[in-house]
């Protein structure tokens, strides 16, 4: 049983009305995320964690529970977006992972990975409406859909290197299935980030939009391609694509866990993510 209230109207009135922001369409229990729902059960899952959508404990909870939601209500596609038309997310709150204790960290890594294995093997099909920068846990949450679509003059991809620390296996084969062996290594070992040219480029975004209004359309477009298409045989083929990586990551849950919170626990990389918040802030007052 649901346990807030989703607004119910026209898909394009509501994607009308969600690109010009002129109207507040939902209420709910969420902090962090407005969801939306049109009659054709579409969902539009919107992050609004201000300012860059950073994934705290509390923000990956919300969207763990959106998606059980989702699932119980049968829902016939999602469409993950961010309020803001600068950041779609910026990755895991740094905040939450630099001298935290341990159990905190492990935490949040775990109710990471229950996104993942919600959204990656959610029944419905899903598309990232990428509206602004995607870096680090940014670009793993757009991986979990099934397709992106990306503002133009922005940047995606898995930095994690640049902050001291690898991206877990799992996300190293995810990045392998979308980009391809070569280009993964090429980027993940430099911590690249692509424009959303380059992404297309590569396969890392499958569409570029010039707007918000553009990529809502062409998220819609994409969810409209499964119209005509049986659920039944298009999740069957979808889970028997994704089966090795979720029961993987389902199976090691704690063990990946626990070697994340090691990871990002060793001395030198707490002493890499401090130089890396040093940078971040130095930039923003050079910026000013
Ligand atoms: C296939 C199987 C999968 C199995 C699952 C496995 C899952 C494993 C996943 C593990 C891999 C994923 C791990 C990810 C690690 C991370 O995500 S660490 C985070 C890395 N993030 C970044 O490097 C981004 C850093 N931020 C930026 O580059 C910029 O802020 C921005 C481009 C996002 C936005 O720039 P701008 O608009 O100019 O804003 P700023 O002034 O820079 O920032 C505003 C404000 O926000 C704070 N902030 C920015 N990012 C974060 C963040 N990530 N966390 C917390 N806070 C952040 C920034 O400090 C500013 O704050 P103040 O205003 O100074 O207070």
């Amino acid at each position: 049983m649901s346990s807030y209230v989703y607004k119910t109207t026209r898909r394009g009135v509501l994607l009308a009305k969600t690109v010009s922001y002129q109207v507040r369409l939902c209420s709910g229990n969420f902090r962090h995320l407005e969801v939306l729902k049109d009659e054709n059960n579409v969902a539009i899952v919107t992050m609004k964690r201000a300012p860059v959508n950073s994934l705290n404990t509390e923000l990956l909870t919300e969207i763990s529970s959106v998606l059980t939601d989702l699932e119980e209500t049968k829902c016939s596609g999602m469409i993950l977006t961010s309020f803001s038309d600068k950041v779609f997310c910026s990755g895991l709150d740094i905040y939450e992972i630099f001298k935290s204790k341990p159990s905190a960290i492990g935490t949040s890594f775990s109710t990471l990975l229950e996104v993942f294995i919600k959204l990656y093997g959610s029944t419905f099909p899903t598309v990232a409406a990428i509206t602004g920068h995607a870096p680090a846990g940014g670009c793993v949450l757009g991986l979990f859909c099934e397709y992106r679509i990306m503002v133009q003059n922005f940047k995606i991809g898995l930095n994690e290197d640049q902050l001291g620390f690898n991206a877990p296996s799992p996300i190293v084969k995810l990045m392998i299935n979308t980009i391809g062996h070569r280009n993964a290594e090429l980027a993940l070992t430099s911590g690249r980030l692509f424009t959303t040219s380059q992404a297309l480029q590569v396969g890392l975004v499958d569409e570029i939009a010039k707007d918000r209004t553009e990529a809502f359309e062409k998220a819609d477009g994409f969810l409209r391609r499964f119209e005509m298409i049986p659920p039944l045989a298009r999740n069957f083929t979808k889970q028997s694509m994704r089966r090795a990586l979720l029961q993987d990551v389902t199976i090691n849950r704690e063990k990946y866990t626990e070697g994340f919170v090691s990871m990002i626990s060793l001395h030198e990389v707490q002493q890499s993510i401090a130089a890396y918040l040093d940078n971040l802030k130095n930039k923003k007052r050079n910026a000013h």
